[in-house]
């Protein structure tokens, strides 16, 4: 699914009007009826509802709402933000006048002094200040309200975004200016904001409500954003030959481990393993020998000439694609491998965990990554690499320009783990858990990731593949066990069953 940016939701906007032949207000009205609907299939009539009005659109969808309400019994007062008379949207203005005569609405118009009713937590609050109009963060009185609503415990609900809210960037907004939403009515999409950590407090939970807008809109106005489901997912994965042989399905060298850190090999290896790697070998020091064995017997293990960490990375034979970093370690000697490696190999890698710490102890080694390669770092190891970033919004867009300075891809592991290609494009992903937070659960993906690749999907979307996969391997895996008990080896032995249930059936 596309995240359009807020300019191309307006694009989206004027091209269903247009294409449907019908008024801004006939839209307003269709938008204003869906918000109705989830207020209506909440709450009854008797709870006691106000009503925030801002100047704009957004405000003409809770008043055209307010109306529809009272029209099935509701009561609400609201409250319509007229500061100074300055001037109302068309259609706020249009929907503030249809309002008047509504029984059971207790209707104010705001333009200098506002009393601010009591609130408090039995109370439902629609919020319908700002939307994807806003110019600036809100200050002055505006800031006053949204506090005095955040503070007040009302259960809130934004009418297509909390108010104060980007639909994109936010960086220098005081959190004190955005309605903290206990529920939010998305009008037919998501925005890149509600996929950032820092955001959470202010969507709450997000409804999308289908408003039907133009599907030729929507599939030609472009952005640089996807939303990764099932089925896009489901589209791309590819049964089997029943001819096929191992080596057709790719084969993975994989530097991992060190002593006292083989069960990340281990899991790494697992989960290359589990979906779909032909062949999978772990270099890894001598000590690995007999865990490795023992835990993954269907991998090959090639020694490295050190007990207890890597120190020569040498290709013997030529493999699908080799991933390094997980359990690795930093000593000097594994940053001096890595060193050599990277200064020799000239395809494309995948890079994750310790790989990217020994870069981060020479960063000079950035340079030297062979383009194409794909590095996997959680929110530390990106910031070891390239600064500390405060929040989601800030690592990505970071991530965003030194993918293109690199070009290399970045996948920046978290809750929406992101995908950051080269061309710019940003591929969030929409499975997985918080039991996913567990030691090694990283170490599994970059085995998926390994996998997809030798099996021959193109690295830059089999990495959006394999990061699903590994996802969904959670959230099977998190069934039996819950958030609690999920450790990595569950999400690796679910890998399989994640691509059995994704993997179309011949008829
Ligand atoms: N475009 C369409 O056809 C549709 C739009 N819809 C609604 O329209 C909204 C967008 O409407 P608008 O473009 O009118 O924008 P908004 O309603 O978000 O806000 C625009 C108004 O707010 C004022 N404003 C902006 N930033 C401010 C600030 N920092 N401090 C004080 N005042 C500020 C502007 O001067 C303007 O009066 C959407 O979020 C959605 O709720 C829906 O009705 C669906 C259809
Ligand atoms: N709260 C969460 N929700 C969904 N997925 C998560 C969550 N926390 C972690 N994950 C996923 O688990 C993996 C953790 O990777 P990483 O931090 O590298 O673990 P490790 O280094 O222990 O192997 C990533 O794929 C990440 O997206
Ligand atoms: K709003």
């Amino acid at each position: 699914m596309k995240i359009f940016t807020t300019d191309g939701i307006r694009r989206i906007d004027e091209a269903t009007i247009e294409a449907e032949n019908i008024s801004s207000l006939d839209l307003m009205e269709r938008a204003a009826s869906a918000v109705a609907y989830e207020v209506i299939s909440r709450w009854r009539p008797s709870k006691r509802l106000v009503i925030f009005a801002g100047p704009g659109n957004n405000g003409g969808d809770a008043l055209a709402a307010a109306r529809m309400l009272s029209e099935q019994g509701y009561r609400s007062e609201v409250y319509l933000f007229n500061i100074k008379s300055s001037h109302l949207s068309p259609c706020c203005s249009t929907n503030k006048d249809r309002l008047q005569d509504c029984p059971n609405v207790e209707f104010n118009e705001v333009v200098d002094t506002f009393n601010p009713p009591e609130l408090g937590p039995d109370d439902v609050v629609l919020d319908g200040l700002f939307g994807s109009g806003l110019r600036s963060p809100l200050k002055g009185g505006y800031s006053a309200l949204v506090q005095y609503i955040n503070d007040s415990g009302a259960y809130t609900v934004s009418i297509d975004v909390p108010s104060g809210l980007f639909g994109e960037w936010n960086m220098g907004t005081d959190h004190r200016n955005i309605i903290k939403a206990k529920l939010t009515l998305a009008f037919q999409f998501k925005r890149l904001s509600f996929f950032f950590a820092e955001n959470a407090q202010f969507v709450g939970e997000v409804k999308v409500l289908d408003l039907d807008m133009d599907e030729r809109a929507i599939a030609q106005v472009p952005t640089d954003f996807y939303l990764i489901e099932r089925d896009d997912v489901k589209a791309a994965l590819r049964p089997h030959n029943p001819f096929i042989n191992k080596y057709d399905n790719g084969t993975v060298f994989l530097v991992a481990g060190s002593y006292g850190m083989m069960g990340a090999a281990v899991l790494a290896a697992r989960g290359a393993t589990r979906a779909g790697a032909g062949l999978v070998t772990v270099h890894a020091p001598r000590c690995g020998f007999v865990p490795l064995s023992t835990a993954v017997p269907e991998v090959l293990f090639e020694a490295d000439r050190n007990e207890i960490f890597t120190t020569n990375i040498d290709l013997y034979h030529k493999y699908s694609v080799v991933a390094l970093g997980p359990g690795m370690g930093t000593s000097d000697e594994t940053v001096d491998a890595v060193d050599t490696f990277l200064k020799s190999y000239r395809q494309p890698c995948i890079l994750d965990a310790d790989a990217l710490n020994c870069i981060a102890k020479r960063p000079i080694l950035l340079r030297s990554i062979p383009k194409g390669s794909i590095l996997t770092p959680h929110e530390a190891e990106f910031d070891r690499l390239f600064d500390l970033h405060r929040t989601d919004e800030e690592r990505l867009k970071k991530a965003i320009d030194v993918s293109k300075l690199y070009e290399v891809t970045i996948v920046l592991k978290g809750h929406y783990t992101m995908t950051v290609r080269p061309d710019g494009k940003v591929y969030i992903n929409s499975s997985g858990n918080a039991g996913m937070a567990t030691a090694g659960s990283g170490d599994c993906l970059t085995g998926v990731i390994a996998a997809f690749i030798a099996q021959g999907y193109a690295p830059d979307w089999g990495v959006v593949l394999a990061v699903y996969v590994h996802g969904l391997a959670g959230d099977i895996a998190v069934e039996e066990q819950g958030t609690h008990g999920l450790i990595a080896p569950d999400i690796a032995n679910s890998v399989g069953r994640a691509i059995h249930s994704l993997v179309k059936r011949p008829e």
